[in-house]
């Protein structure tokens, strides 16, 4: 668990985070979510200790931080440095880690040096020195950029069994679609202040217009279907490809709008609520 309250940190005159409050639970991926410059390494910094001085209140528990890649003991291998790591947090057995070389694709490559490592294999080895050893809240900032797609699928999977674990992880990445997938909270930052956390329905609240409530119709259905919304006053996006009929100004709750359709005796295949994504919510923020 990570408490922020109020927290501001100022370099110089410029005020990188203005009164910052949120929380990050156990049993719960948290992620980070802002557009460049927002100041989401700078709350990384600071809930690392990096940057010892804010105001405000931090409350955290043991904490694993994912390091930065090129922040690596640069002339070691790969299977040196974690070896030494693995000794350092007192694990018995190098079994955990051998195991994440291997799922993450770098088992092969596991005594070349550091410093002759891409930028991904880096970044695979400084995720694997933050995942082992045993902390109650694990830090990962950017984990997946510059990893192939294989890889990246298999840290989010690694994540998701710490959050199972009842651990408390925070993540960052630029990465929407990535986020919206593993996610269960998210924390908006823009400019320095928390603009909302929640999931993403709960953040993305304020942009109901852009909830869309979508039924499948069958085909020889989807005129009448149409002319009802139309006739109640809906705004329509309309797929004939797919028999999908859409509702822009749908209300929060479908009953009685269902039971028009049964009544005019309209079959449906299905209904369901389509979310602003992500990447609409960043873009109206
Ligand atoms: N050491 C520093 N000295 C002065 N200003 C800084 C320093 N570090 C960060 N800033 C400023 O603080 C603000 C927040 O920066 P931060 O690095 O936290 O953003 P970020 O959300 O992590 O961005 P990115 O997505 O680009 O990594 C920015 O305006 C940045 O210019």
């Amino acid at each position: 668990m990570i408490s922020v309250d109020n927290v501001s940190v100022h370099f110089g005159s410029k005020v990188a985070l203005n009164d910052v409050s949120f929380s990050v639970k156990n049993g719960a991926i948290t992620s980070l979510v802002g557009k460049n410059g927002a100041g989401k390494s700078t709350v990384i910094n600071v809930l690392s200790s990096y940057l010892p001085r804010y105001s405000g209140k931090i409350s955290k528990q043991r904490l694993s931080v994912m390091p930065d890649a090129d922040n690596l003991y640069r002339d070691m291998t790969g299977y040196h440095f974690l070896k030494m790591m693995n000794s350092i947090k007192k694990n018995k057995s190098m079994a955990q880690t051998d195991a994440l070389l291997r799922e993450l694709g770098i088992w092969d490559s596991r005594e070349t040096k550091i410093k002759d490592y891409s930028f991904g294999m880096k970044k695979k080895v400084a995720f694997i020195q933050a995942y082992i050893g045993k902390f109650d809240t694990y830090i990962f900032d950017e984990p997946t950029s510059g990893v192939d797609y294989a890889a990246a699928k298999v840290m989010m999977a690694r994540v998701r069994t710490l959050a199972e674990k009842d651990k408390a992880v925070l993540i960052t990445s630029h990465d929407m679609q990535e986020i919206e997938k593993v996610s269960d909270s998210i924390i908006l930052i823009a400019n320095g202040h928390i603009n909302s956390q929640g999931t993403l329905a709960e953040i993305s609240e304020f942009l109901a217009d852009k909830k869309l409530l979508t039924f499948v119709s069958l085909p020889e259905d989807q005129v009448k279907l149409v002319a009802l919304f139309n006739k109640l006053g809906y705004i329509t996006v309309i797929d004939d490809q797919t028999s999908k009929t859409s509702v822009k100004n749908a209300p929060a709750d479908a009953t009685e709008l269902l039971q028009k359709i049964i009544e005019n005796n309209i079959t449906l295949k299905g209904f369901y609520e389509e979310l602003p994504s992500l990447i609409d919510v960043m873009d109206a923020i």
